[in-house]
């Protein structure tokens, strides 16, 4: 099982999702940012991490949702999400394909990747999704 870290990074009401590039495995899907836990690093140190490697954002944060795991054919995931807001850094695009700043309702029509869907549930019914309900 591979433990993956990612980020509901937010920004007033808007939220920060990312598109995996062709290169990457699920190419084209949507994604919160994050990455893969490595060896002796704590999921905190990971988010901040592949945050700064991958869109070069420095991250404060706020709280960390329940865990999603997910079987894949070929890989069992176990998703680690964290609600964060951008302290530092210009976003740039180091790895993705595709960023966007989206409204809580606009999220469900992306194409996921499907182990982000309880998490994108779980954000839905948390307090930090302003407007969910129009
Ligand atoms: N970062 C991230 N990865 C996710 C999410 N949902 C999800 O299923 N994944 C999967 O979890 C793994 C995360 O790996 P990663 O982003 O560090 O690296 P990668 O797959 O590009 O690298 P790799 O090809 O070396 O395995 C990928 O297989 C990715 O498809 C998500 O919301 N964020």
């Amino acid at each position: 099982m591979v433990h993956v870290t990612c980020a509901i990074v937010i920004d007033g009401s808007k939220v920060l999702v990312t598109q995996r590039s062709e290169a990457m495995k699920l190419p084209l899907k949507w994604e919160f940012p994050g990455g893969k836990v490595d060896l002796n690093e704590s999921a905190e140190s990971c988010i901040k991490r592949e945050l700064i490697e991958e869109l070069n954002i420095e991250v404060e944060l706020l709280e960390r949702l329940s865990d999603s795991r997910f079987e894949y054919p070929t890989f069992t995931i176990n998703l680690i999400p964290f609600v964060a807001r951008v302290k530092a850094g210009q976003l740039t695009l180091r790895e993705h394909r595709a960023f966007q700043w989206l409204h809580p309702k606009e999220l469900f029509a992306l194409d996921w990747a499907p182990a982000d869907i309880p998490v994108l549930e779980q954000f839905m019914n948390s307090k930090y999704a302003v407007g969910r309900t129009l």
